[in-house]
């Protein structure tokens, strides 16, 4: 069996090519309103219209064939054939932005010298005719001498005529790569086909041009940044509210009838204890983290994304940052994984190396169930002015951690990853309505990501601390309790000497080593080991966020949230850092600083408090 052939997806970041790739393949790759959201190749199958298969590979979006930085590397690698593992492409099929023709058409012209047989995808066609901007198709498909097929990705329209095409190239032959051209030239030749094809009637880009009148205003440009943050939290908790409670009553509902239905014994108290009050306690927050997500995915898909880097840069330039380094460290708010993988698209290594090493200060969401279960604690929920105190107290761990990150970055850039920052050089999307079927795909495959998690990696780091914290039973009279002198319990009373300083108690030194698996295992955890000390039925019934309230005093509950913020938590990062800065050194580096700056943040918290408190 001879390999199926294979089809690449190359062009300008932002043109497209994914949305296509999904279109042409069912696949559900991430796409969003700004440059650099591909940076790593992905294969899928696509059916061409005789039935046969090819293989297409959507590649991270590049501005030339000269890489700049480690995910243009890639599709250049690729495009040449030298990715190593693989054959060069037996075609190339080039998106290209029909609103912004003459900046991706030069690099039409760049890959068009390499001779292989390719066809030009005149993406996003629905926003030129928005625009009023008009495309002869016929002649720009014989200027360029390559056949053009108008699409529009996201609505699969021109797929068909693309499948055809595809087909047609498959059976044309290579011809002998054409002189590399000065990019200068090849600018001017852009250029003048755009020129050449494009008829306006109406002022491209108007709309786009007249809000950035307003989002990048220096007055008012940070206020819409600063009231859609304030927005975005309050709805965290406004909304959450009811979904919340359903799901809490559900949980409580089935611990009753496990416990009623169950026989007394080591199953039951698994169940009951180990997975309703562990997993339970952190599926809970489900409704809290698809309203972040909902509010994260159109500021995404409407372009504004960007225009809040761009309003940032000033501060992050100031750190010492590169201002793309904005959309890695935004990632990191879903998880520091993807966030640090982002960082590919930036250039600069020393600037690079920076973004990877605050990425974790960034609040994941995994982060989220925690702040949640301690704001509800021991935050009354009351109105200030408009504002909700929870919420603000929410925003405000945000903030900390994102201050936490500049901070750490100035210090960073000024020893270990000495360099001169650079300017924020991003292309400025298009403003769009967020496409409904994409916000609907992304919030479920944030849930279902959510929910593997509850159900994988935090349901069994929560019945192996079960099983710890029931195990070895102490003796017939024996006055130690149980947990006191099972396995967890040992172990935590060793941790306590490291912890206790800092205001930690019993129950969280024994949290500490499950919660290197992932960060919600904290909450599971501290229901758990809650679970497991209380005997009586009744107790049974009161939520975790009580328990907390009676057994915690405030200081504790303050250190321990100024703790989540910094703490180097969750392996799974550190291995991602080992991975994508090939080596042992920056993993222990950064796991050694933020222990260092968690101890002490939370330290002082503790002891500021308490001697305020009194
Ligand atoms: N209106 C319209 N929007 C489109 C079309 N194609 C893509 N988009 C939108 O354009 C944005 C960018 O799409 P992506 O598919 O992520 O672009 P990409 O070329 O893969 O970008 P990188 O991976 O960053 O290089 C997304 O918000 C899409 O929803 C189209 O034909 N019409
Ligand atoms: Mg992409």
């Amino acid at each position: 069996m001879t390999a199926a052939p294979m089809v690449a997806l190359v062009g300008n970041p932002n043109a497209g090519k994914t949305s296509l790739f999904n279109a042409l393949t069912g696949a559900r790759q991430k796409v969003g309103n700004y440059p650099g959201v591909t940076v790593e190749r992905k294969v899928g199958a696509m059916q061409l219209p005789d039935g046969s298969h090819v293989e297409i590979v959507d590649l991270p979006g590049t501005y030339s064939l000269s890489p700049h930085s480690p995910d243009e590397q890639v599709t250049r690698d690729v495009l040449m054939g030298e990715h190593g593992i693989e054959r060069a492409p037996d075609a190339i099929i080039c998106v290209v932005d029909a609103t912004n023709l003459r900046n991706h058409l030069r690099f039409v012209l760049e890959l068009a010298r390499l001779g292989r047989p390719m066809v030009v995808a005149l993406n996003m066609i629905d926003l030129a005719d928005r625009d009023g901007t008009k495309i002869d198709t016929a002649q720009l498909s014989q200027r360029l001498g390559l056949p053009v097929v108008p699409t529009v990705a996201v609505r699969r329209r021109g797929l068909a005529d693309l499948g055809q095409e595809a087909l047609a190239m498959l059976t044309r032959e290579a011809v002998p790569p054409g002189p590399g051209a000065d990019i200068r030239a090849l600018q001017h030749e852009a250029l003048r086909i755009a020129q050449a094809v494009t008829t306006l009637s109406g002022g491209a880009g108007a709309a786009t041009r007249r809000i950035d009148n307003i989002a990048l205003h220096p007055v008012f440009g940070p206020m819409i940044l600063a009231a859609l943050l304030f927005i975005m939290f309050q709805a965290v908790f406004a909304w959450a509210e009811a979904p919340m409670a359903w799901i809490e009553a559900g949980i409580a509902a089935l611990q009753e009838i496990a416990a009623g239905a169950l026989p007394e014994g080591w199953f039951r108290s698994m169940i009951v204890d180990g997975v309703l009050a562990g997993v339970g306690g952190v599926v809970v927050f489900l409704p809290q983290i698809l309203i972040l997500f909902a509010f994260i995915l159109v500021l995404e898909q409407s372009g504004y994304m960007t225009r809040a880097a761009f309003l940032m840069d000033r501060l992050m330039a100031y750190v010492g940052l590169n201002g793309r380094a904005f959309i890695p460290l935004l990632s990191s708010f879903a998880c520091a994984i993807p966030g640090i993988m982002a960082t590919r698209s930036i250039d600069d290594p020393k600037d690079r190396l920076t973004t990877i090493l605050i990425a974790p200060l960034m609040t994941c969401s995994a982060r989220l169930p925690v702040y949640a279960v301690m704001i509800a604690a021991f935050i009354p929920d009351r109105q200030i002015g408009f504002a909700n105190l929870q919420g603000l107290v929410l925003l405000g761990l945000y903030v900390f951690g994102i201050v936490g990150a500049m901070v750490a970055a100035l210090v960073l850039r000024r020893t270990v990853a000495r360099g001169a920052g650079s300017g924020f050089m991003m292309e400025m999307p298009k403003y769009q309505w967020p496409i409904l079927r994409d916000l609907i795909i992304g919030l479920w495959q944030r849930g279902i990501v959510f929910m593997k998690r509850a159900g994988g990696i935090i349901l069994a780091s929560t019945v192996l601390l079960w099983a710890f914290a029931s195990y070895p039973v102490p003796p017939e009279g024996s006055d130690e309790s149980p947990i006191e002198y099972s396995i967890a319990g040992r172990i935590g009373s060793a941790l306590e000497v490291v912890f206790s300083p800092i205001g930690f108690n019993h129950e969280i030194s024994m949290t500490m080593l499950p919660t290197l698996a992932a960060r919600e295992v904290s909450v599971a955890a501290l229901g758990t080991i809650y679970s497991l000390q209380t005997d009586d039925e009744d107790a049974l019934q009161e939520s975790l966020v009580d328990r907390l309230r009676s057994a915690w005093p405030l200081p504790t509950a303050l250190a321990f949230l100024v703790w989540v913020v910094f703490a180097p938590q969750c392996i799974s990062t550190l291995a991602v850092v080992k991975r994508e800065t090939n080596g042992w050194k920056w993993p222990i580096f950064m796991f050694t600083y933020l222990f260092a700056l968690a101890y002490v943040m939370a330290g002082l918290t503790y002891w500021i408090s308490r001697a305020l408190i009194g």
